[in-house]
């Protein structure tokens, strides 16, 4: 056997205020985030995008310290994974690959290359599987893997998810346990799961299986803490103007704050890092508004970290996985029957709502790229470097 490596992927975010619009830049430009029917059309629109929200997202960075942990954290789980590994007598390297920041997934498959590693596990820090997460980074390493005679020689088991671990739901547990008993009457408070929400159609039409995913594992994790609090499950961040998946969390904090609930214990649930999304949005925004409605005691549960049970679940995947016979991105990338790695693969010509929401996007993109045209007398062309 050659030498070992394990791959992690993450999302990766701005390490300072600068790098927000390029980082935003490189998440819309995505066609596993947003996918047109003309492809030309892609790098514009994430301009256009990105830079509408740069201003707000610039802030929301600014109020957790001018940028993202999520690096650091990242490494801090690469360190402790394989000083893990190498404790349970397994030689192997730990990479680290972004999807939308530095380092990205290229340039850990070029260290990779460089460290002659011959057997990789390519294990996403998501624990459940969506083709906005997971399902786009292994869509950029298939790729890779299509056009490189190198990578076609180096063996590779993919963990599409892992949800369902059991070092993992204990991890959660205890997690959830520790904060109950910081609680004058921990068996009264509300735990409530926030989960990253993805639009709709992702689910309904494209055959994500995040939704079901998701559910399992908080009822796995309920299961787990076995104790006899309720909890309510519901989906943050958002972005744009479709349906996502619901409840949303700011509608579910009213209706418990209408309910009379005055205990709440949030738990991220599709997240095992800190980062701007419970820092911020959980953290700020939705502390707010549960206090608005009424909810007098309002904690969150922190992220996993480099939480030595949830270590212990990472460093049992990759024992495993290494133990198994390789896997190909045909036969694991679209966990489930049916799914299309890009949303809006299925394109239909006519009047369908897929046309009439793409004609109405079309001509918003158009109003305001006249707007800016007004404004500063440069049309978007000229923004894009081609005029
Ligand atoms: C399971 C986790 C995540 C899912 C699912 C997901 C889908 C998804 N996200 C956006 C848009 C944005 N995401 C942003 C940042 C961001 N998102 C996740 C996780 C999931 N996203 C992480 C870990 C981060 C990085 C956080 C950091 O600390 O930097 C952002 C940028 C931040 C902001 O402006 O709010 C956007 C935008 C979409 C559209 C989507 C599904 C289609
Ligand atoms: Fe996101």
């Amino acid at each position: 056997m050659g030498r070992v490596g394990v791959l992690l992927l993450n999302l990766g975010g701005p390490e300072r205020l600068e790098d927000v619009r390029p980082f935003l830049f490189n998440l819309f430009s995505d066609p596993e985030i947003i996918r047109l029917p003309i492809k030309g059309l892609q790098k514009p629109l994430a301009w256009l995008i990105s830079t509408l929200r740069a201003g707000k997202s610039r802030e929301n960075y600014r109020q957790i310290g001018g940028g993202s942990p999520l690096l650091k954290i990242t490494e801090a789980q690469a360190s402790a994974l394989q000083e893990r590994l190498i404790e349970m007598g397994r030689e192997v390297s730990v990479y680290i690959g972004m999807r939308y920041w530095h380092p990205f997934t290229e340039e850990a498959i070029e260290r990779i290359k460089r460290d002659h590693i011959k057997q990789l596990v390519i294990l996403p820090l998501y624990p459940q599987f969506s083709i906005s997460t997971s399902g786009s980074s292994f869509r950029v390493l298939e790729e890779m893997w299509k056009d490189d005679p190198y990578l076609r020689l180096t063996e590779y088991t993919l963990i599409p998810s892992w949800y369902d671990h059991p070092a993992y739901l204990r991890a959660m547990a205890d997690l959830i346990s520790t904060e109950l008993d910081r609680s004058s009457d921990p068996d009264r408070v509300h735990i409530f799961f926030s989960a990253h929400g993805v639009p709709q159609s992702y689910v309904e039409e494209a055959g994500d299986p995040y939704q079901r995913e998701i559910e399992e594992c908080t009822k796995a994790i309920m299961n787990t803490l076995n104790r006899p609090n309720e909890y309510t499950l519901a989906y943050q961040s958002r972005v744009g103007p479709v349906e996502w998946l619901k409840p949303y969390t700011e509608d579910a904090l009213k209706e418990l704050g209408e309910q009379g609930v005055k205990d709440l214990l949030v738990v991220p649930i599709s997240f095992v890092s800190e980062h701007i999304e419970t820092l911020q949005e959980i953290d700020i925004e939705y502390r707010e508004i549960a206090e608005e409605a009424g909810i007098e005691h309002f904690r969150r549960v922190p992220a996993l970290n480099t939480h030595p049970v949830f270590i212990e679940s990472l460093s049992d995947l990759v024992v495993k996985s290494l133990d198994e016979k390789p896997t190909t991105f045909d036969s694991i990338a679209r966990p489930a029957e049916n799914m299309k790695m890009y949303p809006q693969e299925r394109w239909e010509w006519g009047m369908t709502s897929a046309a009439e929401v793409w004609n109405g996007r079309l001509a918003m993109i158009g109003f305001i790229a006249l707007i800016i045209e007004l404004i500063t007398g440069h049309g978007p062309l000229h923004f894009v470097g081609l005029l």
